[in-house]
């Protein structure tokens, strides 16, 4: 399943949110979003995911236009963890988690084993099948984000949008969930701001006031003068003893 973004822009007010952007996520890839607050990430990601008509250009979906698809099929592919989802508080986790299920579910092909299998799994990826019988509402920050993840990967996606999903989480949960992305072979768009973490995509597409700056490996890509022109900061690298990877420190320009 190929994701492919072909000159999109998106206005609003008179404003342009999204300018011009055009990228391809491969079978497969984990690309990362940089860009500083309000570059456009959130705003990309939701036209990505079908959700936002844009106001020039295209996504296609394996060489389709999305905007002719049906939302269901569409579903059926993509999943988007947004940056503030909301759940309903009177609901349990695993029940939150079963609404991933809906686009494969109709009056032919009701609630199965299968989808119970789903869940289970999605539940255990992020570590919450312990949590799975409580109430939405007792959940905090950190556990209802990786709830929502589950929800996703319950949706048993080919390409999964994340916009900031490590935001509430421990550092522990931080690290298991990149591995966790990294290990499902499913095609990967994750908006993140902590630039060390989004090294370890495959690739790095940086935008700037809605534009795309710069899209390629993140270590060509974070030189230190992109670093000064789009993020305002001076990089120092420094080696890791333990496994040789380079890893930044920021000071302001
Ligand atoms: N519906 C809207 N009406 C007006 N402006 C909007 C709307 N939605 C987003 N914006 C603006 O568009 C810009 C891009 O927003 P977006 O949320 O895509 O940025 P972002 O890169 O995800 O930011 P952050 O890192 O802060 O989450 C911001 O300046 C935002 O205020």
């Amino acid at each position: 399943m190929i994701l492919d973004a072909h000159d999109l822009g998106r206005r609003v007010r008179g404003r342009d949110l999204l300018d011009g952007v055009s990228l391809t996520i491969a079978r497969g890839e984990v690309l990362g979003l940089v860009g500083p607050n309000g570059s456009g990430k959130s705003t990309l990601l939701r036209l990505l995911a079908g959700l936002v008509r844009p106001d020039r250009g295209l996504v296609r979906l394996d060489g389709e236009p999305m905007a002719a698809m049906p939302q269901r099929q569409i579903a059926r592919q993509i999943a988007l963890v947004a940056q503030s989802a909301e759940t309903s508080d009177r609901i349990t986790v695993r029940n939150a988690v079963a609404l991933g299920r809906t686009p494969w579910l109709d009056a032919l092909r009701p609630w199965s084993d299968e989808d119970d299998t789903h869940v289970a799994y999605a539940l255990r990826r992020v570590d919450l099948a312990h949590l799975a019988n409580r109430d939405w509402s007792t959940l905090s920050g950190g556990e209802r984000q990786r709830a929502h993840i589950a929800r996703a990967l319950a949706q048993d996606p080919q390409i999964l949008l994340l916009d900031e999903p490590t935001n509430h989480l421990d550092i522990r949960h931080q690290l298991a969930i990149l591995d966790l992305v990294r290990s499902l072979g499913v095609s990967v768009v994750i908006a993140l701001h902590d630039l060390n973490q989004a090294m370890r995509c495959d690739r790095l597409a940086v935008l700037q006031n809605g534009r795309l700056r710069a899209l390629g490996p993140p270590a060509e890509i974070l030189d230190p003068a992109l670093l000064a022109r789009v993020f305002g900061v001076r990089a120092n690298a420094l080696i890791d003893p333990h496994d040789g990877s380079r890893v930044m420190r920021f000071h302001p320009c």
